[in-house]
């Protein structure tokens, strides 16, 4: 019994002593930014406990009652919201503000410290040696596997005939194939097979991680490892690490065959088949191996599976919104057909080169504000890691959780008028010039921001000219009918339903 007493009075007093006065301390520190009204131990949670398709108004509702930066609390956690470009600058600029929020924590299990989630040095390291592997000349080898699958998309666009249907799914899996063969190196039929156990996981883990992000009582690994939830992600971690596991080993396999050729050849063998063998990410991952000691199959097995996940969600979003926005808006629609006919003509099969990209220039202009309604990412998190200075005065603490809502900074008014408006020519070039450069911010901005952003534009050049090559497309509902899900990709509640007819 006097053990007792003592532990708990041990841990009123540090709760008293220590906690409290720390927490004083951070919350007069906070005091002038206005937010809203929290519970004790609770915060905003239950603000927040409603429908999926309702967060988003909660937090727009927030933005309106408080302005462009205001406080929250998910349980005893504080977290500043950013919803604005100077506030975005002042953190994303930074060479020292890198660390990602604790949110991202969640996805350890799956991604490991891949580039995505680690930080300081580490980052540094690992961002220099990937950094090559997004090098113009590698991309102009992907095209031809973006081309080889956007002839199987297009192939399932046609099975549609004229029914309506929702285009999401099906643009998924055409991005499923493309990341699984430029990160891997292997095909997975995932357009042909959409049931296959490794499809099936990597859905369903992005919407597990989606599902424990919202319940803060799941946050604690003990209980998550123990709840139905927790137990179907684990099954899809193994599926999912097993594979990656499997395709690294066969990979390397299949290197030290062909190096044990090449050296009993001689170097002669050099335009034989093997040899033209396609490069993936990993082979780059696999070089970078051999010179770096440092670089295990674990982390080889983060960074794959980090591309994977990073990969193929933002991409595919993004061609959807972007294709349904283009169904809504015939005008625009009418355009796009006329580039793709000035730069195809009426053929309709050719391969899309380099050169025809670069002529994509209203196609593009029409990503970008595919990706300004609906930026893939809405929102992202830092953990401070020293005090920031605010362009107003205010300074936040240091280790405070920032958000940073680039959903709401796309829509202010002042930059982008009418913005719920699709309107591609916000992004010619004389229209852009001149606006706060962090404005805009789908790809986020400053050194922490995508790697991968040359490869998407590509990636949504190649399949949204596969689809208005080919098709004219319909809304087959209304804007105002979709509920956005503003999680950690920003999707349609109940998909983005279109008819399409053959051009
Ligand atoms: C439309 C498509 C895409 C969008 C909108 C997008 C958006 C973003 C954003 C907003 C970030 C910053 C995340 C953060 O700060 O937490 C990011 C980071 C990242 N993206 Fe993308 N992304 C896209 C496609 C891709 C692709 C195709 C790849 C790889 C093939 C990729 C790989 C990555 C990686 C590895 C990071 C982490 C970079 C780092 O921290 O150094 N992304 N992306």
């Amino acid at each position: 019994m006097f053990w007792v007493i003592l532990l708990i009075s041990g841990v009123l007093s540090y709760l008293l002593l220590i906690q409290l006065p720390k927490r004083l301390t951070l919350l007069n520190k906070l005091k002038t930014v206005r937010g809203p009204p929290a519970l004790p131990l609770l915060g905003n949670a239950l603000d927040l406990s409603v429908a999926r398709s309702e967060v988003l108004q909660v937090f727009l509702r927030f933005f309106k009652d408080y302005g462009p930066r205001f406080k929250m609390f998910l349980g005893m956690q504080p977290y500043i919201v950013f919803g604005n470009a100077s506030d975005a600058e002042k953190i994303l600029s930074s060479q020292t503000q890198i660390e990602k929020s604790a949110d991202y924590d969640f996805l350890h299990e799956w991604l490991g410290l891949g580039l995505l989630n680690s930080r300081g040095e580490k980052w540094f390291h690992r961002r220099k040696q990937l950094t090559p592997a997004f090098h113009f000349k590698i991309l102009e080898d992907f095209l031809r596997v973006f081309n080889e699958q956007c002839a199987v998309f297009k192939s399932a666009l046609e099975g549609k005939g004229h029914e309506k249907f929702d285009i999401f799914p099906v643009i998924t899996l055409c991005t499923l194939d493309i990341i699984c063969e430029t990160t891997m190196g292997r095909r997975v039929f995932a357009q042909q097979k959409s049931d296959s156990d490794y499809v099936r996981a990597i859905y369903r883990i992005s919407e597990l991680f989606q599902y424990r992000q919202m319940r803060p009582w799941l946050h604690s690994d003990f209980i998550w490892r123990r709840s139905q939830a927790g137990k179907e992600n684990e099954k899809c971690l193994k599926i999912l690490h097993g594979f990656t596991d499997l395709v690294i080993r066969e990979r390397k396999e299949e290197r030290k065959a062909l190096g044990d050729k090449e050296n009993a050849n001689g170097k002669a063998d050099n335009d034989g088949m093997e040899s033209k063998k396609r490069l993936a990410f990993l082979d780059l991952l696999l070089d970078a191996q051999n010179a770096d000691s440092l670089l295990t199959d674990k982390n080889v097995r983060e960074e794959t599976d980090t591309f994977m996940f990073e990969g193929h969600d933002t991409t595919s979003a993004g061609v959807s919104w972007t294709t349904f926005l283009l169904s809504l808006n015939p005008e625009c629609q009418e355009k796009v057909h006329q580039e793709l006919d000035e730069i195809f003509g009426n053929d309709r099969t050719r391969e899309v080169t380099m050169a025809d990209l670069a002529k994509m220039k209203y196609l593009e202009c029409c990503i970008k504000e595919g990706l300004r309604i609906f930026p893939s990412a809405p929102f992202i998190g830092r953990k401070l890691t020293s005090e920031l200075k605010l362009e107003d005065g205010l300074v936040l603490p240091s280790s405070i959780t920032v958000w940073i809502f680039i959903y709401y900074i796309h829509r202010d008014p002042k930059i982008f008028p009418n913005p719920e408006k699709f309107d591609p020519n916000r992004f010619l070039l004389e229209e852009a010039q001149g606006r706060h450069p962090f404005s805009y911010l789908p790809f986020s901005a400053g050194p922490r921001n995508c790697i991968g952003q040359k490869f998407a534009m590509m990636e949504e050049k190649v399949m949204l000219a596969t689809i208005f090559r080919n098709f004219n497309v319909k809304a087959a509902q209304r804007m105002e009918d979709v509920n956005r899900l503003c999680e950690v990709i920003m999707r349609p509640e109940a998909g983005l339903w279109v008819t399409m007819q053959k051009r």
